[in-house]
């Protein structure tokens, strides 16, 4: 069997560079809604999925060869790095993660350990090595930002308003940001050792910061993300950061030394060239229309399409994950549709 060209479509529109065709990816692309996904889940523990290097690997190439997307993410968790800096966390089915051991003061900062990736992951680099071996499109590796993580580290689990998180950070600034700088290590070190170990691309999932106004953005979480993505621009993999209801942010992330910023469907890529923003932009299709009648969905992703291929420099992609009860055939011939898309000239 020859081995397939690689497709570089997807590193290509990072770099904003022309592609012949627009590149498209999905989060959650491996999920319960896929019957494999469900069988392989109903032998492992989720974090057993994780420790199991030929698990982790075959479900993460599974929605590659069933959608034909262009780039593979590594299966894992944002969570999964925490469990070895002292984080009691489950990830439960329906609910997300939930931690027996949620921070609360300055000790509990102090307690986490720092990550060192060759010890506590090895399992997680094992994969993307086997991965890089068996894929033909790039390997996305990623982590949580520390707003986003911290937030279940506080909270114990998800939250709807992210009060007690907003409310240390607004009564303990100091033990907060020995925390977000905890993180940050771990985020900067977690990554780079993804990219050592073959990742070609990276994305920073900090879903749930848009519970931020602009004002403390810039105060309490600017610092830490310049931080982050000025260390991992040492390495020459492009950097995606994604964020849940965060339009009102996007000024403030234009700034950051990243390549592609992520939006949710709450803000159209016109508004956010509108908004100013240079980078590349990924997004931004509704989840919740995978559940709609085709035609209403192919509407609104030719409408993304007309938006996005405006200028160099985009991938298609939900604007948050895929739901359990999406079905494999609608994503498959979603797909397809933005593959077979040509801008009128
Ligand atoms: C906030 C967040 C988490 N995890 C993640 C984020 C950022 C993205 C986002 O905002 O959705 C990131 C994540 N989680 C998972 C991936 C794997 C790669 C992929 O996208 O295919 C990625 C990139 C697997 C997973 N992570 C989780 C699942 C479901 C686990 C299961 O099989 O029960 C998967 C496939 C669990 C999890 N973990 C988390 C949640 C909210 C959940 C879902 C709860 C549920 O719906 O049951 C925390």
């Amino acid at each position: 069997m020859t081995a397939k060209p690689f497709n570089d479509t997807f590193l290509k529109a990072c770099r904003k560079e022309a592609t012949d065709r627009v590149p498209v990816w999905y989060m959650r692309q491996a999920g319960r809604y896929q019957p494999e996904y469900r069988a392989i889940r109903a032998k492992h523990s989720f974090f057993e999925m994780n420790y199991i290097p030929e698990v982790c690997a075959e479900v993460t190439r599974l929605p590659v060869e069933q959608l034909g997307v262009d780039a593979a993410i590594l299966f894992a968790d944002i969570m999964t790095p925490l469990k070895p800096m002292g984080v009691d966390v489950n990830i439960e089915s329906g609910i997300g993660p939930v931690i027996a051991n949620p921070i609360q003061t300055l000790a509990d900062v102090q307690r986490l350990h720092d990550l060192d990736p060759e010890t506590h992951v090895p399992y997680i680099l094992e994969s993307v090595k086997i991965l890089r071996q068996q894929l033909s499109v790039p390997l996305i590796g990623f982590a949580g930002a520390p707003f986003t993580l911290a937030s279940y580290m506080i909270e114990g689990g998800p939250s709807k308003h992210y009060h007690k998180t907003k409310a240390f950070m607004y009564t303990e600034p100091q033990t907060w940001q020995a925390l977000m700088d905890k993180l940050a290590d771990m985020t900067i070190t977690y990554l780079k050792a993804q990219i050592r170990a073959g990742a070609q691309a990276v994305q920073v999932f900090d879903s749930w910061v848009g519970a931020l106004n602009a004002e403390d953005y810039r105060t309490y979480i600017t610092p830490v993300m310049q931080r982050i993505f000025s260390a991992l621009r040492e390495t020459d993999v492009p950097m995606i950061y994604f964020g849940v209801g965060a339009g009102h942010l996007l000024k403030e992330w234009n700034r950051l030394p990243v390549d592609v910023l992520g939006l949710d469907w709450r803000t159209t890529i016109t508004e956010a060239r509108e908004l100013g923003v240079t980078k590349a932009l990924q997004g931004n299709l509704d989840p919740t229309l995978l559940l709609a009648p085709w035609e209403k969905l192919e509407s609104k992703a030719h409408e993304i399409l007309e938006e996005g291929t405006r200028q160099p420099g985009f991938i298609f992609n939900l604007g948050h994950g895929v739901f359990p009860d999406a079905k494999v055939e609608t994503l498959q011939r979603l797909t397809h549709l933005i593959h077979s898309y040509k801008r009128e000239q």
